[in-house]
Protein backbone atom coordinates (compact mmCIF):
# COMPACT_ATOMS: atom_id res chain seq x y z
CA UNK A 1 0.00 0.00 0.00
CA UNK A 2 0.76 3.43 -0.60
CA UNK A 3 1.14 6.03 2.00
CA UNK A 4 1.79 9.92 2.59
CA UNK A 5 5.64 10.27 3.75
CA UNK A 6 6.39 10.19 7.29
CA UNK A 7 7.18 14.01 8.68
CA UNK A 8 7.73 13.20 12.06
CA UNK A 9 9.52 9.92 12.51
CA UNK A 10 10.54 10.48 16.19
CA UNK A 11 8.50 7.78 17.59
CA UNK A 12 9.33 5.54 15.11
CA UNK A 13 13.55 6.45 15.72
CA UNK A 14 13.02 6.22 19.33
CA UNK A 15 11.84 2.96 18.96
CA UNK A 16 14.61 1.73 17.28
CA UNK A 17 16.65 3.08 19.24
CA UNK A 18 17.77 6.01 17.11
CA UNK A 19 18.51 9.80 18.10
CA UNK A 20 16.36 11.85 18.55
CA UNK A 21 16.37 15.77 18.13
CA UNK A 22 13.16 15.60 20.83
CA UNK A 23 11.76 12.93 22.87
CA UNK A 24 8.45 11.92 21.25
CA UNK A 25 5.37 11.94 23.78
CA UNK A 26 1.69 10.53 23.26
CA UNK A 27 -0.65 9.17 25.74
CA UNK A 28 -2.24 6.13 26.09
CA UNK A 29 -6.23 6.51 25.76
CA UNK A 30 -5.18 10.00 24.04
CA UNK A 31 -8.61 9.43 22.04
CA UNK A 32 -11.16 9.67 24.94
CA UNK A 33 -13.60 11.29 27.31
CA UNK A 34 -11.58 13.82 28.78
CA UNK A 35 -11.89 16.11 25.16
CA UNK A 36 -14.99 17.39 24.78
CA UNK A 37 -15.08 16.80 21.36
CA UNK A 38 -14.87 13.42 22.15
CA UNK A 39 -17.78 13.28 24.00
CA UNK A 40 -19.80 15.56 21.92
CA UNK A 41 -19.44 12.87 19.14
CA UNK A 42 -19.83 9.93 21.65
CA UNK A 43 -22.71 11.39 23.05
CA UNK A 44 -24.22 10.22 19.28
CA UNK A 45 -23.13 7.27 18.95
CA UNK A 46 -22.48 3.86 20.76
CA UNK A 47 -18.57 3.13 21.92
CA UNK A 48 -18.72 0.15 19.35
CA UNK A 49 -20.66 1.36 16.57
CA UNK A 50 -17.77 4.36 16.67
CA UNK A 51 -15.08 1.35 16.60
CA UNK A 52 -16.59 -0.23 13.54
CA UNK A 53 -17.13 2.68 11.80
CA UNK A 54 -14.07 3.48 10.34
CA UNK A 55 -14.60 7.11 9.35
CA UNK A 56 -15.89 7.68 12.86
CA UNK A 57 -13.07 5.70 14.39
CA UNK A 58 -10.69 8.01 12.03
CA UNK A 59 -12.23 11.20 13.20
CA UNK A 60 -11.96 10.17 16.90
CA UNK A 61 -8.05 9.00 16.47
CA UNK A 62 -7.42 12.02 14.90
CA UNK A 63 -9.02 14.39 17.40
CA UNK A 64 -5.78 14.39 19.98
CA UNK A 65 -3.26 15.22 17.17
CA UNK A 66 -5.09 17.57 16.19
CA UNK A 67 -5.31 19.14 19.21
CA UNK A 68 -1.71 18.54 20.81
CA UNK A 69 1.51 18.06 19.67
CA UNK A 70 1.76 14.73 19.74
CA UNK A 71 4.29 12.26 18.05
CA UNK A 72 2.00 9.63 17.47
CA UNK A 73 -1.35 8.75 16.83
CA UNK A 74 -3.33 5.48 18.12
CA UNK A 75 -6.08 3.66 15.93
CA UNK A 76 -9.30 4.50 17.70
CA UNK A 77 -10.96 0.79 19.19
CA UNK A 78 -10.87 -1.47 22.15
CA UNK A 79 -8.85 -4.72 23.26
CA UNK A 80 -12.40 -6.12 23.72
CA UNK A 81 -13.00 -6.52 20.02
CA UNK A 82 -11.00 -9.39 20.35
CA UNK A 83 -14.05 -11.82 22.52
CA UNK A 84 -16.39 -10.36 19.96
CA UNK A 85 -14.71 -11.37 17.10
CA UNK A 86 -14.65 -14.33 18.98
CA UNK A 87 -18.67 -15.02 19.23
CA UNK A 88 -18.77 -13.31 22.48
CA UNK A 89 -21.06 -10.32 23.15
CA UNK A 90 -19.36 -7.30 24.80
CA UNK A 91 -21.55 -4.07 25.95
CA UNK A 92 -19.97 -0.31 26.77
CA UNK A 93 -21.81 0.49 30.30
CA UNK A 94 -22.11 4.10 31.04
CA UNK A 95 -20.46 4.32 34.55
CA UNK A 96 -19.40 0.55 34.55
CA UNK A 97 -17.37 -0.21 31.28
CA UNK A 98 -17.32 -3.21 29.69
CA UNK A 99 -19.55 -5.78 30.55
CA UNK A 100 -19.60 -9.61 28.75
CA UNK A 101 -23.30 -10.61 29.28
CA UNK A 102 -22.59 -14.26 29.21
CA UNK A 103 -18.60 -14.91 30.05
CA UNK A 104 -16.79 -18.50 30.13
CA UNK A 105 -17.75 -20.11 33.12
CA UNK A 106 -16.32 -24.25 32.15
CA UNK A 107 -13.95 -25.43 30.37
CA UNK A 108 -17.08 -26.59 28.27
CA UNK A 109 -17.89 -23.42 26.75
CA UNK A 110 -14.50 -22.97 24.86
CA UNK A 111 -15.42 -24.91 21.88
CA UNK A 112 -18.77 -22.09 21.60
CA UNK A 113 -16.17 -19.66 20.54
CA UNK A 114 -15.88 -18.64 16.73
CA UNK A 115 -12.47 -20.19 15.70
CA UNK A 116 -9.86 -17.84 14.66
CA UNK A 117 -10.55 -18.63 10.98
CA UNK A 118 -12.32 -15.28 9.76
CA UNK A 119 -10.85 -12.78 12.57
CA UNK A 120 -9.66 -10.83 10.18
CA UNK A 121 -12.45 -10.73 8.18
CA UNK A 122 -14.85 -9.89 11.54
CA UNK A 123 -12.50 -7.30 12.10
CA UNK A 124 -11.79 -6.09 8.72
CA UNK A 125 -13.68 -2.71 10.11
CA UNK A 126 -9.86 -2.24 12.23
CA UNK A 127 -7.99 -2.43 9.27
CA UNK A 128 -9.89 -0.15 6.93
CA UNK A 129 -9.88 2.16 9.90
CA UNK A 130 -6.32 2.05 9.50
CA UNK A 131 -5.53 2.36 6.24
CA UNK A 132 -8.20 5.59 6.37
CA UNK A 133 -6.24 7.09 9.24
CA UNK A 134 -2.74 6.63 7.44
CA UNK A 135 -4.21 8.69 4.50
CA UNK A 136 -6.09 11.32 6.85
CA UNK A 137 -2.96 11.58 8.85
CA UNK A 138 -1.16 12.69 5.66
CA UNK A 139 2.46 11.95 7.41
CA UNK A 140 1.63 14.17 10.30
CA UNK A 141 2.92 11.14 12.77
CA UNK A 142 3.01 7.81 12.55
CA UNK A 143 -0.16 5.57 13.23
CA UNK A 144 -0.03 2.90 16.25
CA UNK A 145 -2.23 -0.19 16.28
CA UNK A 146 -2.77 -2.26 19.22
CA UNK A 147 -4.18 -5.87 20.63
CA UNK A 148 -4.77 -6.91 24.28
CA UNK A 149 -2.49 -9.81 24.95
CA UNK A 150 -3.77 -13.18 25.88
CA UNK A 151 -4.09 -13.03 29.38
CA UNK A 152 -5.57 -9.85 30.01
CA UNK A 153 -8.84 -11.05 26.94
CA UNK A 154 -9.05 -14.18 29.17
CA UNK A 155 -9.62 -12.27 32.43
CA UNK A 156 -12.49 -10.12 30.60
CA UNK A 157 -13.82 -13.19 28.65
CA UNK A 158 -14.14 -15.40 32.30
CA UNK A 159 -15.04 -12.33 34.90
CA UNK A 160 -17.39 -11.19 31.93
CA UNK A 161 -16.16 -6.97 32.96
CA UNK A 162 -13.62 -5.52 34.68
CA UNK A 163 -12.57 -7.03 38.10
CA UNK A 164 -10.56 -5.95 41.21
CA UNK A 165 -9.08 -9.13 41.98
CA UNK A 166 -9.38 -11.26 38.91
CA UNK A 167 -9.82 -14.27 41.08
CA UNK A 168 -12.65 -15.90 38.97
CA UNK A 169 -9.66 -15.83 36.34
CA UNK A 170 -7.33 -16.39 37.95
CA UNK A 171 -8.82 -19.67 40.05
CA UNK A 172 -9.20 -21.16 36.43
CA UNK A 173 -5.43 -21.30 36.37
CA UNK A 174 -5.42 -23.51 39.31
CA UNK A 175 -8.08 -25.41 38.34
CA UNK A 176 -8.20 -25.97 34.78
CA UNK A 177 -4.70 -25.52 33.77
CA UNK A 178 -4.88 -27.25 30.47
CA UNK A 179 -8.07 -25.55 29.51
CA UNK A 180 -6.23 -22.21 30.65
CA UNK A 181 -3.37 -22.90 28.17
CA UNK A 182 -6.36 -23.72 25.43
CA UNK A 183 -7.82 -20.20 25.77
CA UNK A 184 -4.31 -18.49 25.82
CA UNK A 185 -3.40 -20.48 22.80
CA UNK A 186 -6.47 -19.78 21.39
CA UNK A 187 -6.24 -15.84 22.07
CA UNK A 188 -2.48 -15.93 21.36
CA UNK A 189 -3.78 -17.41 17.67
CA UNK A 190 -6.26 -14.46 17.01
CA UNK A 191 -3.96 -11.61 18.35
CA UNK A 192 -1.50 -12.86 15.41
CA UNK A 193 -3.33 -13.08 12.79
CA UNK A 194 -5.14 -9.46 14.30
CA UNK A 195 -1.88 -7.73 14.51
CA UNK A 196 -0.25 -8.50 10.73
CA UNK A 197 -3.43 -7.67 9.16
CA UNK A 198 -3.37 -4.17 11.25
CA UNK A 199 0.52 -4.04 9.76
CA UNK A 200 -0.29 -4.99 6.34
CA UNK A 201 -3.65 -2.34 6.57
CA UNK A 202 -0.75 0.37 7.48
CA UNK A 203 -0.19 0.26 11.15
CA UNK A 204 3.57 1.43 11.65
CA UNK A 205 3.93 0.40 15.45
CA UNK A 206 2.04 -2.68 17.43
CA UNK A 207 1.23 -2.23 21.81
CA UNK A 208 0.14 -5.30 23.17
CA UNK A 209 -1.53 -4.56 26.34
CA UNK A 210 -0.91 -6.96 29.32
CA UNK A 211 -3.01 -4.85 31.64
CA UNK A 212 -4.05 -7.29 33.94
CA UNK A 213 -0.18 -8.76 34.59
CA UNK A 214 -0.30 -6.90 37.90
CA UNK A 215 -2.67 -9.79 39.42
CA UNK A 216 -0.56 -12.81 38.39
CA UNK A 217 3.00 -12.44 40.12
CA UNK A 218 6.26 -13.75 38.85
CA UNK A 219 4.95 -17.40 39.00
CA UNK A 220 1.50 -17.38 36.99
CA UNK A 221 3.40 -15.05 34.80
CA UNK A 222 5.70 -17.04 34.03
CA UNK A 223 3.56 -19.45 33.13
CA UNK A 224 0.29 -18.42 31.90
CA UNK A 225 1.14 -14.57 30.07
CA UNK A 226 4.80 -14.60 29.19
CA UNK A 227 5.11 -17.81 26.53
CA UNK A 228 2.47 -16.30 24.90
CA UNK A 229 3.55 -12.43 24.76
CA UNK A 230 7.08 -14.14 22.87
CA UNK A 231 5.08 -15.96 20.85
CA UNK A 232 3.24 -12.96 19.54
CA UNK A 233 5.72 -10.33 18.92
CA UNK A 234 8.09 -13.61 17.15
CA UNK A 235 4.87 -14.34 15.00
CA UNK A 236 3.71 -11.14 14.02
CA UNK A 237 7.23 -10.38 13.51
CA UNK A 238 7.92 -13.78 10.86
CA UNK A 239 4.70 -12.78 9.06
CA UNK A 240 5.54 -9.41 8.68
CA UNK A 241 8.26 -10.25 6.74
CA UNK A 242 6.68 -13.22 5.15
CA UNK A 243 3.87 -10.63 3.61
CA UNK A 244 7.24 -8.97 2.64
CA UNK A 245 6.43 -6.07 4.45
CA UNK A 246 9.90 -4.25 6.74
CA UNK A 247 9.53 -4.86 9.98
CA UNK A 248 7.82 -2.50 12.29
CA UNK A 249 8.27 -1.70 16.21
CA UNK A 250 6.45 -3.60 18.72
CA UNK A 251 5.78 -2.70 21.94
CA UNK A 252 4.77 -4.75 25.21
CA UNK A 253 3.43 -3.10 28.13
CA UNK A 254 2.31 -5.25 31.48
CA UNK A 255 1.06 -3.21 33.73
CA UNK A 256 2.43 -4.06 37.18
CA UNK A 257 4.70 -6.71 35.90
CA UNK A 258 7.97 -4.80 37.41
CA UNK A 259 8.65 -8.09 38.71
CA UNK A 260 9.00 -9.57 35.05
CA UNK A 261 11.01 -6.60 33.55
CA UNK A 262 14.21 -8.69 33.02
CA UNK A 263 11.96 -11.12 30.93
CA UNK A 264 9.93 -8.63 29.42
CA UNK A 265 12.97 -7.05 27.83
CA UNK A 266 14.06 -10.62 26.23
CA UNK A 267 10.51 -11.36 25.13
CA UNK A 268 11.20 -9.98 21.04
CA UNK A 269 9.70 -6.59 21.82
CA UNK A 270 11.72 -2.85 20.75
CA UNK A 271 9.58 -1.28 23.66
CA UNK A 272 8.62 -2.02 26.98
CA UNK A 273 6.39 -0.06 28.35
CA UNK A 274 6.18 0.70 32.35
CA UNK A 275 3.69 1.92 34.81
CA UNK A 276 4.08 4.20 37.33
CA UNK A 277 5.23 2.12 40.55
CA UNK A 278 8.62 1.33 38.75
CA UNK A 279 11.72 4.28 39.32
CA UNK A 280 12.97 4.73 35.74
CA UNK A 281 16.24 4.27 37.16
CA UNK A 282 15.67 1.02 38.55
CA UNK A 283 14.58 -0.27 35.74
CA UNK A 284 17.21 0.44 32.69
CA UNK A 285 19.53 -1.11 35.44
CA UNK A 286 17.76 -4.02 35.24
CA UNK A 287 16.72 -3.83 31.34
CA UNK A 288 19.78 -2.54 29.99
CA UNK A 289 19.90 -1.05 26.67
CA UNK A 290 18.77 -3.34 24.40
CA UNK A 291 15.68 -1.67 24.44
CA UNK A 292 13.42 1.19 24.67
CA UNK A 293 11.59 2.22 27.41
CA UNK A 294 7.87 3.91 27.45
CA UNK A 295 6.16 5.27 30.45
CA UNK A 296 5.83 6.13 33.06
CA UNK A 297 4.14 9.37 34.45
CA UNK A 298 1.46 8.47 37.06
CA UNK A 299 -1.54 9.95 35.71
CA UNK A 300 -3.12 11.50 38.24
CA UNK A 301 0.22 13.71 37.94
CA UNK A 302 -2.15 15.65 35.73
CA UNK A 303 -3.70 16.48 38.88
CA UNK A 304 -0.86 18.04 39.96
CA UNK A 305 -0.72 22.01 39.90
CA UNK A 306 0.80 22.98 37.03
CA UNK A 307 4.31 24.24 37.55
CA UNK A 308 4.79 20.83 39.97
CA UNK A 309 3.78 18.71 37.20
CA UNK A 310 6.38 20.89 34.88
CA UNK A 311 9.10 19.53 37.17
CA UNK A 312 7.28 15.91 37.78
CA UNK A 313 7.70 15.69 33.78
CA UNK A 314 11.17 17.37 33.81
CA UNK A 315 12.52 14.58 36.41
CA UNK A 316 11.06 11.46 34.75
CA UNK A 317 12.79 13.03 31.87
CA UNK A 318 16.02 13.47 33.27
CA UNK A 319 15.93 9.92 34.69
CA UNK A 320 15.14 8.09 31.43
CA UNK A 321 17.31 10.19 29.36
CA UNK A 322 17.03 11.01 25.83
CA UNK A 323 18.17 7.61 23.93
CA UNK A 324 15.97 4.80 24.13
CA UNK A 325 13.13 6.40 25.73
CA UNK A 326 9.36 7.49 24.55
CA UNK A 327 7.21 9.60 27.10
CA UNK A 328 4.41 8.21 27.93
CA UNK A 329 1.94 8.08 31.35
CA UNK A 330 2.18 4.76 33.36
CA UNK A 331 -1.41 3.77 32.24
CA UNK A 332 -4.53 5.60 30.33
CA UNK A 333 -5.38 8.82 30.85
CA UNK A 334 -8.63 9.67 33.33
CA UNK A 335 -11.72 10.93 31.89
CA UNK A 336 -11.66 14.18 34.37
CA UNK A 337 -8.38 15.48 32.96
CA UNK A 338 -8.39 18.82 32.33
CA UNK A 339 -6.60 18.88 28.11
CA UNK A 340 -4.70 22.45 29.12
CA UNK A 341 -2.63 19.92 31.49
CA UNK A 342 -1.89 17.60 28.90
CA UNK A 343 -0.55 20.70 26.77
CA UNK A 344 1.68 21.44 29.71
CA UNK A 345 2.57 17.89 29.93
CA UNK A 346 3.38 17.49 25.73
CA UNK A 347 4.97 20.58 25.93
CA UNK A 348 7.20 20.77 28.94
CA UNK A 349 8.71 17.06 27.53
CA UNK A 350 8.95 18.43 24.06
CA UNK A 351 11.27 21.33 25.79
CA UNK A 352 13.74 18.42 27.81
C1 LIG B 1 -8.11 -2.91 29.61
C2 LIG B 1 -8.36 -2.16 28.31
C3 LIG B 1 -9.64 -1.94 27.71
N1 LIG B 1 -9.41 -1.22 26.54
C4 LIG B 1 -8.08 -0.97 26.39
C5 LIG B 1 -7.40 -1.58 27.47
C6 LIG B 1 -5.90 -1.64 27.64
C7 LIG B 1 -5.38 -0.36 28.17
C8 LIG B 1 -5.64 -0.17 29.62
O1 LIG B 1 -5.15 -0.98 30.42
O2 LIG B 1 -6.35 0.79 29.95
C9 LIG B 1 -7.40 -0.28 25.29
C10 LIG B 1 -8.03 0.89 24.68
N2 LIG B 1 -9.30 1.35 24.83
C11 LIG B 1 -9.47 2.47 24.07
C12 LIG B 1 -8.29 2.70 23.34
C13 LIG B 1 -8.22 3.75 22.26
C14 LIG B 1 -7.04 4.32 21.79
C15 LIG B 1 -6.38 5.32 22.72
O3 LIG B 1 -6.72 6.51 22.66
O4 LIG B 1 -5.50 4.91 23.50
C16 LIG B 1 -7.36 1.74 23.76
C17 LIG B 1 -5.90 1.56 23.36
C18 LIG B 1 -10.69 3.30 23.97
C19 LIG B 1 -11.68 3.27 25.06
N3 LIG B 1 -12.12 2.18 25.75
C20 LIG B 1 -13.10 2.56 26.63
C21 LIG B 1 -13.33 3.95 26.50
C22 LIG B 1 -14.38 4.76 27.24
C23 LIG B 1 -15.71 4.22 26.89
C24 LIG B 1 -16.78 5.22 26.57
O5 LIG B 1 -16.58 6.16 25.79
O6 LIG B 1 -17.88 5.00 27.07
C25 LIG B 1 -12.44 4.42 25.51
C26 LIG B 1 -12.32 5.80 24.98
C27 LIG B 1 -13.82 1.65 27.55
C28 LIG B 1 -13.08 0.57 28.20
N4 LIG B 1 -12.41 -0.43 27.57
C29 LIG B 1 -11.81 -1.23 28.51
C30 LIG B 1 -12.15 -0.76 29.79
C31 LIG B 1 -11.70 -1.36 31.10
C32 LIG B 1 -12.97 0.35 29.59
C33 LIG B 1 -13.72 1.10 30.66
C34 LIG B 1 -12.85 2.01 31.39
C35 LIG B 1 -13.10 3.38 30.92
O7 LIG B 1 -14.28 3.72 30.80
O8 LIG B 1 -12.13 4.12 30.71
C36 LIG B 1 -10.96 -2.39 28.19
Amino acid sequence: MKFPVLKNDRLLRAARGEEVDRIPIWIMRQAGRYLPEFRELRSKHDFFSICQTPELAVEVSLQPVRRFDLDACIIFSDILVIPQALGMTVEMRPSIGPVLPNPIVSPDDISKLDSRADICKKLGYVAEAITLARHKLDGKVPLIGFSGAPWTLMGYMIEGGGSKTLSKAKAWLYENPESSKQILKLLTDAVVDYLIMQACAGAQLLQVFESSAEHLGPELFKTYALPYIRDISSRVKTGIKTKGLDDIPMTIFAKGAHYALKELAGSGYDVVGLDWTIRPEDARAIIGNSVTLQGNLDPCALYAPQNELKQLAKDMVNKFGKIRYIANLGHGIYPDMKPENVEILINTIHES
